[in-house]
């Protein structure tokens, strides 16, 4: 009998990538090149405290922190130097061209920032292991903000129903890219720090193309992929206005969690997959007993939930009620003696209806006499990141007139009635104010989770000694948190009136009707080490479902390498289907017809001598002809899936089924016009050896009722004539078994390139390989396409025996069966595209219409957000140099 030992090593952690638009940290360069400041950015507190959480608190997990390094300033002093008297513009545009060894010693600092943070958590006990758990992704390139543009400027407004005048301009366009460029940047971070087994969890919309651009970057079908979404997530009548709207979708479906902040948000999400992408959903309940989807579409079988974020009650607490701030209430309190207070903290931006807060307390004032000089409203307003674009200074002149107006018309000499302030306050003063208050009104017209609301319910559960115990919170019903916090007193912004009762209401409520509230409220508030844990089981839960389903998921296609490859490839052979994968799919057949986008294309693709283009295609000679050969001579054409072909710049045809016996087709045929006598608007397409019974114009369910029973009918004769009954898209069809479109494929990889066809000799498998195709590039959608794809696979496989060292540096040999359609579709192929628009993009790029950065890749970037070795990089290199010196020089007062 044998016994087992028993395992005493510790557990390992589990590690998580925790990927946020930016560390918690301000980063600052001071006097000298290697005078860091690190301090603690304002903003994002949940978030923040999360990862807080997950660094000194939570023993399960081992959490490592990707993120931007924010834009990095040099320290107000140092804008004192000398070299900064001499120039003082210069630096204030300071690109920060930083050497190897300051990114290295940035990274030291960071890292040595959290080991003093944890050893300051843990009281003072030192941290013997090293923390490099932080990995700030560089982009380090003049104008820093860039990166911020299309987050801020485009999604931002859009996610919170405001709705840009402009569509696509050039500015927008550069927007973009930009964009790509931030989301490729922390793919290949990722790339330095995942580890098999590893989580990856990001954050918000400025990461949106990150989950597709790990697929495509690991192609490692058990990387588990997490997304949460803080900001709202708008109805499909404004999502769909983004002309970005499908590359954003499709970039985010990579994901195996999408998680929201409320059920209607991951409703309006899902809304928007059926409608843009086809998508299809299955509803039911989470633990939580919250609504959650199976989506099915691009990355099939994403699980689309909600789960509120939390805010750090306990710490929260703690912070509240210290000696230091009991005195900073008591002077607020002396300041407006005998006088309610009403405390309002908000950015000032158009959706945290600051606006709609001055109006309704305005109205209230006039509809209630009595409280005019005993209340005060204290109004914190803290400036955003815009506060110079001309729609904030509009909103701000507009807030100003309004305080003015309240002051003036309610007012007197000694007391305002509101106190405004436009500033960031420090957290000391914040928690003062909650304590202070008696009562919080939060006018939001649109936010995702507004923590100021759980913070000011926190600090009110507290019994304080200032009798402020269960002081009542007015909230918007259109803030996130109102999902969250049902039993707040909930008002629409939008009517001053109701929200001037409600603030009347609140202020009459007697002790024992806040204090039940308040305990109501009280466990409304989610924490954020419950959020956390939550999302992170139910992660891991599916990580270890997804072991025992079968379940496969194509990764994007990795453009910026395609393009690569094709650009040093010299023999290159492009083999499309042309249905579904070169045009949409239509009702009608014969409208199904080549784009001028295409023939542009195509012809550009055709024009370059080293390449071979092949449409192999179910259509007939005739159609393809039509369409194809007769505009596009230089094209190679197969038709009806391989029974016959042309080769290029040729005329003939050659029939590959010449010496089958077609008896077949009078009863195939007399079945299907049986079934085309009982469907109303299905018909039958009579190509010269295939027939296809069409059911797409029928009432959908009759269509597809009869189209399973032709098959069962047809598949009861069809094995004697060797023939194959094949469901297409919305079509059945029957044709010769032994043709198909992998055996043309066969034919033409298995061939000198560039040489005419010899279409009746068979394949020679001697051939040397440097005459063989160097790129294939084979294109699909449907089941008859995955024929191609398999010959290609066997072909490869065939090669990585015959040649295993002649692999291009791709670790492959230049091999792309692309499945067009969902990621979640059963293929063979090894990754996918979208749909036809998608196909035409990336065709575009290998002729240089379209740009790499159209749609995200993976591409390596350089510190300063460069593609790595492009000429850009090289020259941003040179000019980094040269400012380093200069730089070094201005510190030791040399000349250059
Ligand atoms: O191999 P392909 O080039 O993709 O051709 C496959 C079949 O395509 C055509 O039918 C399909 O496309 C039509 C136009 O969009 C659509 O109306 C129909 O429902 C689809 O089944 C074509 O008519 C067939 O002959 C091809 O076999
Ligand atoms: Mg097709």
């Amino acid at each position: 009998m044998t016994t087992t030992a028993q395992d005493n090593s510790p557990k390992r952690k589990q590690r998580i990538i925790n990927c946020v638009t930016q560390l918690p940290y301000k980063i600052q360069l001071g006097e000298s090149n290697d005078d860091w400041k690190i301090s603690a950015t304002t903003g994002n507190s949940a978030l923040y405290s999360s990862l807080e959480y997950l660094q000194f608190d939570s023993t399960e997990y081992e959490q490592h922190v990707v993120g931007w390094t924010g834009e990095i300033t040099r320290t107000e002093r140092s804008l004192f130097t000398k070299e900064a008297k001499e120039k003082p513009h210069d630096l204030d545009d300071d690109p920060l061209y930083l050497t190897k060894e300051q990114i290295n010693g940035l990274t030291t600092t960071l890292q040595d920032h959290m080991k003093s943070e944890k050893e300051a958590k843990t009281d003072n006990t030192p941290t013997t292991s090293a923390i490099n758990n932080v990995h700030p992704v560089w982009l380090l390139r003049k104008n820093q903000s860039r990166w911020r543009n299309y987050a801020e400027k485009v999604i931002w407004p859009t996610f919170h129903y405001i709705l840009n005048p402009s569509n696509e301009g050039e500015q927008e366009k550069n927007w973009w890219y930009d964009y790509v460029k931030f989301n490729e940047a922390y793919a290949q971070k990722i790339g330095e720090v995942y580890q098999k087994g590893d989580i990856i969890w990001i954050h918000d919309y400025y990461l949106l193309l990150l989950p597709q651009l790990l697929r495509m970057k690991f192609n490692d079908e058990s990387i588990i992929i997490g997304y949460f979404h803080h900001a709202p997530w708008p109805s499909n009548e404004y999502f769909r206005c983004l002309p970005r709207r499908k590359q954003i979708l499709d970039g985010l479906v990579g994901a195996n969690r999408i998680c929201f902040q409320n059920e209607s948000f991951s409703r309006h999400f899902v809304s928007s997959c059926k409608r843009l992408l086809d998508a299809t959903a299955k509803k039911s309940k989470n633990s939580s007993d919250n609504d959650q989807y199976q989506v099915s579409v691009y990355g099939g079988d994403v699980l689309v939930d909600s789960l509120p974020i939390g805010v750090n009650t306990t710490q929260i607490l703690k912070d509240a009620f210290t000696k230091d701030i009991d005195s900073k209430v008591l002077s607020i309190k002396q300041a407006y003696q005998n006088k309610k207070i009403i405390i309002g903290r908000d950015r000032l931006d158009s959706v945290r209806g600051v606006v709609q807060k001055l109006r309704a307390f305005e109205t209230f004032l006039a509809m209630y006499p009595e409280w005019r000089d005993q209340v005060v409203l204290i109004q914190v307003s803290s400036p955003t990141a815009t506060r110079t674009s001309p729609q904030t200074i509009k909103l701000e002149q507009q807030v100003n007139e309004l305080v003015n107006s309240i002051n003036s018309e309610y007012g007197s000499l000694n007391f305002s009635p509101v106190q405004h302030y436009y500033m960031r306050i420090p957290k000391d003063v914040y928690l003062s104010l909650l304590r202070v208050a008696d009562l919080c009104l939060i006018t939001s017209v649109r936010d995702g989770m507004n923590t100021t609301a759980l913070e000011y319910v926190t600090v009110k559960s507290h019994m304080s000694n200032f009798l402020c115990y269960g002081n009542p919170l007015i909230l918007s019903e259109f803030s996130g948190s109102s999902n969250v916090l049902k039993d707040a007193i909930v008002v629409n912004p939008w009517d001053s009136v109701a929200v001037a009762k409600s603030i009347n209401m609140a202020f009459k409520l007697d002790k024992e009707e806040k204090t039940t509230l308040e305990s109501k409220l009280w466990n409304e508030v989610p924490t954020i080490q419950d959020w956390t844990n939550k999302f992170l089981t139910s992660i891991k839960e599916l990580a270890s479902s997804d072991d025992d389903v079968e379940r496969k998921m194509t990764p994007a296609l990795n453009r910026p390498v395609l393009l690569e490859n094709y650009k040093q490839s010299k023999r290159r052979l492009f083999l499309f289907d042309y249905d579904g994968t070169l045009t949409p799919i239509v009702k009608d057949p014969a409208a199904a017809i080549p784009s001028a986008r295409l023939y542009t294309i195509l012809q550009k693709l055709s024009a370059d001598p080293h390449n071979q283009i092949w449409i192999i295609s179910g259509r007939d000679q005739k159609f393809l002809n039509k369409w194809l050969g007769g505009k596009l001579p230089q094209l190679g054409l197969s038709a009806e899936h391989g029974c016959f072909m042309k080769d290029v710049s040729c005329e003939d045809w050659v029939n590959l089924t010449e010496k089958v016996d077609m008896s077949w087709q009078v009863r195939v045929n007399e079945v299907m016009e049986e079934f085309t006598t009982r469907t109303p608007g299905s018909f039958i397409e009579r190509k010269k050896v295939a027939l296809t019974w069409h059911y797409r114009r029928t009432v959908p369910e009759l269509g597809e009722f009869h189209a399973k029973e032709l098959k069962e009918k047809l598949l009861t004769f069809t094995d004697d004539f060797d023939l194959e009954v094949m469901d297409g898209k919305a079509n059945i069809e029957v044709r010769p078994r032994f043709v198909n479109k992998g055996e043309i494929v066969k034919r033409l990889v298995w061939h000198q390139h560039g040489q005419p066809q010899d279409m009746l000799k068979g394949i020679s498998e001697k051939l040397p390989k440097d005459e063989m195709p160097d790129f294939v590039l084979c294109l699909g959608d449907d089941f008859t396409d995955e024929d191609m794809f398999r010959q290609l696979n066997t072909i490869e496989t065939c090669w990585k025996g015959k040649y295993p060292d002649e692999k291009n540096q791709w670790g492959n040999y230049g091999f792309y069966p692309v499945t067009v359609g969902s990621a979640s579709k059963k293929t063979v192929a090894k990754a996918h595209l979208t749909d036809p628009q998608q196909v035409l993009e990336t065709l575009g790029l290998l002729v240089g219409d379209v740009s790499l950065f159209q749609s995200a890749g993976t591409v390596d970037l350089d510190s300063r957000g460069h593609v790595k070795n492009s000429e850009s990089s090289l020259k941003s290199k040179l000019a980094s140099k040269a400012y380093v010196m200069k730089r070094s020089a201005s510190y030791t007062g040399a000349k250059v």
